[in-house]
């Protein structure tokens, strides 16, 4: 059953698709999924014994509508039960320490909406409800809330909950699943103790990963709430709120986040992660001692080092060392879709520029520019061990070129130009998944000489041509599907409507350009487009764009914008078609 739109008037629709997100998703949870979503460092055994004492509760998310008596309204038309809404203890004291506001000024209810099911007892969705009318003074508080989703939470049931139980829950989520402690609080109408946890390994807001919709379901379900009948003021007295609530401690985070970006290369660059196992698997860690001697570095300098990694979520301690965490997993080397080169980048030169920031906010032009003498690509190209570790690193967000080709018609194309395709990572895609297809790479010859290599290797050596050139001057004609991934947002406008007016010089009409891109959001919901806008500031002197922003540039170049999709990591297809010559812009 979903909740339909009509009734839900005065219900922001970010809210309203959490609504919609979270009652399907309790329809299929257990207690045993709810615990590796999200206790992720317990192996299976642990977590089966866990979720023994326990019982899925329910999915909760914060919302913020016009009025309450509406919204329960709209539920009750819709066939759920609602039942009457009771204040909240817990959530108000953590909004009004967030936020600054006096709980007086927050009134936040519970509404518990169930879920038929039909063969068992219904499902349940808690949520956490706070009236924002139109022009309220509380509207900063449901835009920021509705970005960091801080609230939503799975809550599982303790079964027969007495101290030794609880507490013993308690410590194995936080000792060895990964979870840290968040706060809780008693609420005494319900006489029941919560404890909350965080895992500190998932993205700090909801990052969209999903693809033709903006988040996976339940991608933003960051935290568990143990629910324990009764007072349990002891472990509650042991269980802190997190340190990030306190924002000079938030502020004292972010301004070392350099010292993250850099623990993590040194990971990258000893190769820490090659020698972990991972976590749930029989393999038994490499004691300390014997990981430093291996890697030739100081063990305390090694414990240290791995403790910070620790609290980053990237491993987490196992008997006298440590297990990678699945985004640990991911500095691997033969990890599939490693992050490895990337480590090894935004440590390096990348962050040596980010270091000269403030020339590119003073100035608007590149700091990497200023800092080596030569903008990237030119840089690079001179420096082949870096333009290997470039491409690799281009090679390494390839989660988000895998639902393309799935999403673009390709029953009447026969050639596709990847127009500045890397090392071929996309085109190869696109052979891979229509065998009638040919390519065109267009790429300077230096990166082509390695695409060679990596096409060979996928045996696609005998359908595709190897093109040198340069975009700026002219693209290869005859295709019927031109892509140009990532390469707009290196450039300022001027620049792109060149490469985009070369392209239209090139294309037949009705060809199809296909551009993926992040975009900038315009309506508040978070994206990895904001930070890598202010990377292509530093870096490149180019800029993110938002959709309408791209459609402009098209149009002015002879496209028009088809369609736009969602892909994994925050990206999104941009379909355009070239428009017959003569034919006038729609503007
Ligand atoms: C950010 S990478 C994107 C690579 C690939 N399309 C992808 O999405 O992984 C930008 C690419 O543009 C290429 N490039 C830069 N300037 C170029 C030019 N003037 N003509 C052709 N290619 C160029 C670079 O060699 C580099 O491979």
């Amino acid at each position: 059953m979903e909740v339909r739109r009509g009734w839900a008037t005065g219900l922001d629709p970010v809210d309203e698709a959490l609504i919609d997100e979270s009652l399907a998703f309790v329809r299929d949870a257990d207690a045993d999924g709810v615990l590796g979503r999200l206790a992720t460092g317990l192996t299976r055994r642990q977590r089966a014994s866990v979720a023994a004492h326990c019982a899925m509760a329910h999915a909760a998310v914060l919302v913020f509508p016009a009025s309450l008596e509406r919204l329960i309204a709209g539920f009750r038309a819709e066939g759920f039960a609602v039942a009457e809404p009771v204040p909240s203890v817990v959530v108000r004291d953590r909004l009004s320490r967030r936020h600054g506001v006096a709980a007086s000024a927050l009134d936040v209810r519970i509404v518990h909406v169930h879920v038929p099911a039909p063969d068992r007892r219904p499902d349940l969705v808690e949520l956490f409800v706070l009236e924002v009318p139109p022009g309220s003074e509380l509207t900063p508080i449901a835009v920021r809330e509705r970005v960091e989703r801080n609230e939503s939470h799975l809550a599982l049931e303790v079964r027969g909950p007495d101290e030794v139980v609880l507490r013993g829950l308690r410590d194995l989520l936080v000792e060895q699943g990964g979870l840290v402690a968040d706060g809780g609080g008693f609420n005494p109408l319900e006489d029941c103790t919560v404890l909350y946890f965080l895992n500190p390994a998932s993205p700090a807001s909801p990052a969209s990963s999903g693809v033709g919709e903006r988040s996976v379901e339940g991608d933003h379900y960051r935290r568990l709430e143990l629910r324990a009948g009764g007072r349990h003021l002891d472990i509650l007295a042991e269980h802190p709120a997190r340190a990030t609530d306190d924002p000079a401690k938030r502020l004292l985070s972010l301004m070392t986040g350099a010292w993250t970006t850099q623990a993590i290369a040194v990971a990258a660059e000893l190769g820490l992660a090659d020698q972990l196992p991972a976590t749930g698997t029989p393999a038994v860690p490499v004691p300390l001692g014997e990981l430093a001697d291996r890697l030739g570095v100081d063990p305390d300098g090694l414990a240290r080092l791995l403790h910070y990694l620790a609290t980053l979520g990237l491993v987490t301690p196992s008997e006298d060392s440590y297990r990678l965490t699945e985004p640990g997993e991911l500095l691997r080397r033969d990890a599939r879709h490693s992050l490895h080169p990337l480590a090894l980048l935004y440590g390096g030169p990348f962050y040596q520029s980010f270091g000269a920031l403030a020339h590119a906010v003073r100035t608007g032009s590149e700091a990497f520019k200023k800092l080596f003498g030569q903008g990237h690509f030119d840089y690079f190209a001179e420096h082949p061990a870096l333009a290997e570790l470039f491409d690799s690193a281009m090679a390494a967000s390839a989660p988000m070129f895998e639902p393309v080709p799935g999403l673009v018609d390709l029953s009447d194309a026969r050639v596709v130009v990847d127009v500045a395709g890397g090392n071929g990572e996309l085109l190869s895609r696109f052979l891979n998944h229509a065998p009638h297809l040919r390519g065109i790479l267009f790429e300077r010859a230096h990166v082509l000489e390695r695409a060679r290599q990596r096409l060979a290797d996928a045996g696609q050596s005998e359908r595709c041509d190897l093109v040198a050139g340069d975009f700026t001057e002219n693209v290869p004609t005859g295709g019927d599907v031109y892509l140009l991934s990532r390469i707009l947002h290196d450039w300022d406008d001027e620049q792109c409507l060149t490469i985009l007016r070369r392209c239209a010089a090139g294309i037949r009409h009705g060809a199809r350009l296909l551009i993926v891109e992040r975009l900038l959001t315009t309506d508040g919901t978070s994206s990895l487009a904001a930070a890598w806008d202010l990377h292509m500031l530093c870096n490149v002197g180019g800029r993110e764009r938002t959709a309408e922003h791209y459609e402009r540039l098209l149009t002015a170049a002879g496209f028009d914008l088809v369609s736009i999709s969602d892909l994994p990591l925050d990206g999104s297809l941009l379909q355009a078609r070239r428009r017959r010559q003569g034919q006038r812009d729609p503007a």
